[in-house]
């Protein structure tokens, strides 16, 4: 028996910053970027005497980090110890595979079924993780080799390629830093822990995940995405260490969505873990009333999402946060009036967006000619190619939806100047400026936190390929992935041997 479990990365095209505080939403899309959880039994069968054993094995192997991990699980507790190398640690999988074996005995109330369970665990945990290379940056590696900046380099790689890191740097103080996977800011922790815990949520059959279909309509609101998602949060919240808004995991659970976050109570119990026991920890949290809210959003028909890389550095969220934070608490009455016309702005966006997926509904017509019309030309164009009152309402909604993203923007800046942080940094401005002038292209920016990340532009009809184009000629690379509004999901197999067959691997670059 395996089961096998993915989740998405995620793009928070809106709401950056304010997500953090009830009730402002951010708009999140899920990714076709995909983690991989694979779990199966170390032991065919169950040997005779073996039900007595208080301990199980476990085993975690991350291929692409050519990394194996050993574990002892306390069938008991449910908690593990490493038995392996401390290189080989993982502490994101180890508190999802903790929080998911915790909280499968919580939800299982029949003696028989627990006596089942603890058997299943008995028989030992193989644990496979593989995440998509859209996670990873290949950049220095692309320009090491002297290649183009494309797309299509990017395609030619093998799948769930070997990952490379960030050389070592010093910190200052004389100490080497660990060295760090190099990402590219899909949220590589939140979809690997909602990947495990989905998978063995599962396997251990806590959870029924078989009917989670296609639309993420289908299972937005199911008690079992509810579950997954309940200890998936709090797993990451305990391996991060921090509380962050949350639409990262929820966005990996979920798909893609209008995201209002959980209030951070809900995890004080997870927080004192030090004092309390495992078990206890997670039967509180999972019967919590979780408060987050997810409401169905995704791009409207004939608009695809594409991210770039501009090369110029990452950044780091959790300082950023806290510069913005302190600059609230100094000068609280401008924070409080740049937040507000963000929260308005950010509405607006979400609003025409909204009105265009319902144009595209009930006028499917007007709204695919203007669209297409517009795909072929600049903004200050797009009012033109209107013959009739239903095309106008769509190319007035394309319109409002680029403005409100404009103001958008302007005071993400004034946000980033007034709390000295390079929210948009001005390199990036040119580059979304000069992106959001070119034909077809609705939105250019900075997501989730900015900084020095991936860009993110959502173009109209077959823009995209332009943008990639114009992109790749001034050295950003134009990732591969897209908008893929579906959260975690079941898979029929090993995604190593399903890819193999479609995969156009032609050269090896790690
Ligand atoms: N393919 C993989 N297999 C196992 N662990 C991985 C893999 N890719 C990334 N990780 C782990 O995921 C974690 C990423 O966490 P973090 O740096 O917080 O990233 P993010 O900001 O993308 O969430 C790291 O602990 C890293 O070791
Ligand atoms: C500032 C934020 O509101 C958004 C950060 O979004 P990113 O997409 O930049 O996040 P990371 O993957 O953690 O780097 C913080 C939050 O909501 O937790």
């Amino acid at each position: 028996m395996e089961v096998v479990a993915s989740a998405p990365g995620k793009v928070l095209v809106a709401g950056g910053y304010l997500v953090l505080e009830r009730p402002n939403p951010g708009l999140v899309l899920s990714t076709t970027a995909r983690f991989y959880a694979i779990v199966r039994p170390i032991h065919d069968e169950l040997s005779p005497g073996s039900w007595a054993w208080a301990w199980a094995d476990v085993k975690v192997t991350s291929p692409q980090l050519s990394r194996e991990a050993a574990y002892k699980l306390s069938i008991k507790n449910s908690t593990l110890q490493l038995t392996s190398a401390r290189e080989s640690a993982n502490p994101f999988v180890e508190q999802a595979i903790q929080f998911s074996i915790a909280a499968a005995k919580v939800s299982i109330a029949d003696k028989e079924k627990k006596d089942a369970l603890d058997k299943l665990l008995l028989r030992g945990l193989n644990i496979t993780i593989l995440g998509s290379n859209d996670f990873y940056s290949y950049r220095k590696q692309i320009e090491a080799r002297g290649l183009p900046l494309t797309p299509e380099v990017l395609l030619s790689l093998p799948p769930f390629c070997s990952i490379t890191f960030n050389s070592e740097v010093a910190n200052g103080t004389g100490e080497i830093c660990k060295p760090e996977v190099a990402k590219t800011g899909l949220g590589s922790s939140a979809a690997m822990t909602a990947s495990v815990v989905a998978a063995l949520l599962h396997y251990l059959g806590a959870v029924n995940l078989s009917c989670s279909g296609q639309s993420s309509s289908d299972t937005a609101t199911g008690q079992d995405f509810d579950f997954v998602h309940a200890v998936a949060q709090s797993a990451h919240c305990l391996a991060q260490g921090k509380i962050g808004s949350g639409f990262d995991v929820s966005a990996a659970v979920y798909g893609s969505q209008r995201y209002t976050r959980f209030s951070p109570e809900i995890l004080s119990s997870a927080q004192v873990i030090g004092g309390s026991c495992l078990p206890d920890v997670v039967a509180d949290i999972v019967t919590r009333r979780w408060d987050h809210e997810k409401t169905q959003f995704s791009l409207p028909p004939l608009m695809c999402l594409l991210l770039g890389e501009p090369g110029t550095g990452g950044s780091s969220t959790p300082s950023m946060v806290g510069s913005v934070k302190q600059w609230q608490k100094s000068d609280p009455q401008k924070s409080a009036d740049t937040w507000s016309k963000l929260g308005m702005a950010n509405s607006v966006l979400e609003n025409q967006l909204r009105s265009l997926s319902k144009l595209s509904e009930d006028h499917w017509d007007a709204y695919e000619s203007v669209v297409l019309s517009c795909s072929r030309l600049t903004f200050m164009k797009w009012t033109e190619v209107a013959t009739n009152q239903q095309q106008e309402l769509v190319a007035k909604s394309l319109l409002a939806a680029r403005d409100a993203f404009l103001e958008i923007r302007l005071h993400m800046r004034e946000m980033g100047m007034a709390a000295g942080v390079p929210i948009e940094p001005e390199l990036q401005t040119q580059l979304l400026d000069a992106t959001m002038n070119m034909e077809g292209v609705l939105l250019a920016g900075v997501p989730g936190a900015g900084g020095f990340d991936a860009v993110f532009s959502v173009t109209l009809g077959e823009a995209s390929r332009a943008v990639a184009n114009a992109w790749s000629s001034v050295g950003v690379l134009p990732l591969l992935v897209r908008e893929d509004s579906r959260g975690v999901s079941l898979e029929a197999g090993d995604p190593r041997t399903e890819e193999v067959s479609t995969a156009v691997s032609s050269i090896q670059i790690s």
